[in-house]
């Protein structure tokens, strides 16, 4: 499941490279929705964003995009789930939000600022159209709070790799393997990793534990070369997931 930033550098390049994703054969992609006071954003994707916003992008801008994507897309494409902070959310207005992106073609949202205990209401409005409210879970989550997470979670749980922020990383902590083996006794919800994965070596351990992978800043730094090398990347990396 790769991230990329919408906008970035402007959002012809942000169609052109979910194409690309798509005929990849990603099985989803995560849509980044620029912010300029960044939510566990590494520099990466922190750049990514700073780049998007230097073009004023607006919200409707990225609908307008997807839309025009998923309209003429033909035979399977991945689902699409925006990344977005809840600021953005507000300012808009839920119910909007959750409508207009419905409309694009979006299926789930990742509200990383909006923690479980305040997602009622919004998960109230998502479920409303059908749609899923991702919720992220850290290595520092307490079981206490796990719970209350997984009594929200829908689509697939968001499973943090490593406290800290996004961005490419050598190893991941052995931590991580353990709390995937116990989140499994404890939800049927799909489980993804996310933060540091950037390899297709990572992939392979990970595959009997969790059902997906997140990859974010690789990508939009293979994507800043070219979108080939994006796609590349993607192949790659979905090759891995897939046991290939
Ligand atoms: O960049 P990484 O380490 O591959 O991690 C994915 C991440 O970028 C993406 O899912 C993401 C982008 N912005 C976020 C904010 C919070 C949580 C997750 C994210």
């Amino acid at each position: 499941m790769p991230f990329i930033t919408a906008g970035d550098p402007d959002i012809e390049t942000t169609a052109a490279l979910i194409r690309e994703l798509a005929a990849q054969g990603v099985d989803l992609i995560e849509i980044g929705f620029p912010y300029s006071d960044p939510i566990a954003d590494g520099p990466v994707i922190q750049a990514s964003y700073t780049r998007a916003l230097e073009r004023k992008l607006h919200v409707d801008d990225i609908f307008a995009c997807v839309q025009s994507v998923t309209e003429s897309a033909t035979g399977k494409f991945p689902n699409l789930v925006a990344m977005v902070a809840y600021a953005i959310v507000l300012r808009v207005g839920p119910e909007t939000f959750v409508a207009k992106a419905k409309a694009a073609g979006f299926v789930g949202f990742i509200i990383p600022d909006l923690p479980a205990d305040e997602a009622e209401e919004m998960t109230q409005i998502v479920r409303g159209a059908g749609l899923d409210l991702i919720q992220l879970i850290a290595p520092t989550t307490t079981r206490e709070r796990t719970a209350k997470i997984l009594e929200l979670a829908s689509g697939f749980l968001y499973c943090i790799s490593i406290a800290g922020t996004t961005g490419v990383r050598d190893d991941l902590p052995p931590e991580l393997y353990e709390q995937l083996e116990w989140l499994k006794t404890q939800t049927d919800v799909p489980l993804a990793v996310g933060f540091g994965v950037s390899r297709p070596e990572q992939v392979e351990p990970l595959r009997k534990l969790a059902d997906g992978v997140i990859v974010g800043s690789a990508i939009v730094r293979a994507a800043e070369k070219s979108p080939a090398a994006m796609g590349e990347l993607a192949a790659a990396m979905t090759a891995a997931a897939h046991g290939g």
